[in-house]
């Protein structure tokens, strides 16, 4: 039997440190109400949410310095799987304000250590070996420097030469150069969709990543839902409401459902579905890779599905 673990590739792996206040007065002093901090970086928050939906998950990526030790230890406190990569560089941090007034956050996200060549070597004998009970593998995020550019071409080849399904999630010169092992779906946000290709048309600019290499495009389009382009047919997929809270993370949990939709061949609308519902269900919790299950379990239903093509 084929293997059910999905494995998700955090490069850049983060503290992520989310601030809640009322409202932030710029250029002032602002009291933070409540702090928290958990590990993050994409690939983590993609495996908190798949390990809460029950699904066999890994997390790998390269960890350095005390930030990096603690993402790890937290990692493990909430009993999630993982094969990091020990780095002489520090981990960064990233810092999430959420401002209940608003119900939106801003966030500020630290570059990241710098890896040298052989640690890249090092990471690349780790990620073989566990391609070997992968169903799925998961790269998301921004790559630390020293890191090559075409870092995800290199990951994704290795994947694919194993028939194991590819699904990325990177913005920029990642993603352009992710594109050439022709990964089976890619998800950008519609901010990195266009600065990516340079056209702010959703369809276009993900009619372009599938001439560049892509199978399938799923740009997810904030409180507008999701569009997917695929060989089989466009859909969009909206939510019934904009939901107030934290975004941060919500397109990790679209990543979560639509990976585990990639292991089952799910059809696409139903996909779709889970995925729209999974993000809402995120932005309603306080922290990235958390969301809240009523809502999980209420919204599919709802959401709305048009075939364009
Ligand atoms: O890897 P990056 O693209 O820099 O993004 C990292 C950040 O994004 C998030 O994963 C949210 O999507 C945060 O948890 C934070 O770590």
């Amino acid at each position: 039997m084929p293997s059910q673990t999905i494995l998700t590739v955090t490069l850049n792996l983060a503290l992520d440190v989310t601030y809640h206040l009322d409202e932030v007065q710029r250029f002032g002093s602002n009291r933070v109400r409540e702090v928290s901090a958990q590990a993050g970086g994409k690939g983590v928050n993609v495996s908190r949410t798949l390990a809460a939906l029950g699904h066999d998950t890994l997390v790998t990526g390269l960890a350095g310095g005390p930030t990096g030790q603690a993402a790890t230890a937290e990692l493990t406190a909430s009993g999630l799987t993982a094969r990091l990569l020990g780095i002489a560089g520090e981990s960064r941090r990233t810092v999430a304000v959420v401002e209940q007034r608003a119900g939106d956050a801003t966030s500020y996200l630290e570059p990241g250590p710098t890896v040298t060549p052989a640690e890249w070597q090092s990471f690349l004998a780790l990620y073989r070996s566990l391609l070997a009970d992968t169903g799925v593998v998961v790269l998301s995020g921004s790559l630390p420097a020293g890191l090559p550019p075409d870092a995800y071409r290199t990951l994704g080849e290795l994947a694919r030469d194993r028939q194991i399904p590819v699904l990325l999630d990177a913005e920029g010169p990642a993603l352009l150069h992710g594109l050439a092992a022709h990964p089976t779906l890619v998800k950008p946000n519609q901010h990195e969709l266009a600065a990516t290709t340079g056209t702010e048309d959703p369809h276009e600019g993900a009619r372009r990543l599938r001439a560049l290499g892509a199978t399938s495009v799923a740009a997810s389009l904030g409180p507008n839902g999701l569009i997917a382009t695929t060989p089989t047919g466009t859909w969009h997929a909206t939510p019934p409401t904009r939901v107030p809270g934290n975004p941060t993370g919500a397109g990790d949990a679209a990543v979560a459902a639509l990976a585990i939709g990639l292991l089952h061949g799910t059809p696409w609308p139903d996909r779709l579905r889970q995925a729209v519902a999974l993000s809402a269900a995120t932005v309603l919790t306080p922290q990235a890779g958390h969301f809240d299950a009523e809502t999980y379990a209420r919204l599919p239903d709802l959401v709305e599905i048009s075939q364009l093509t």
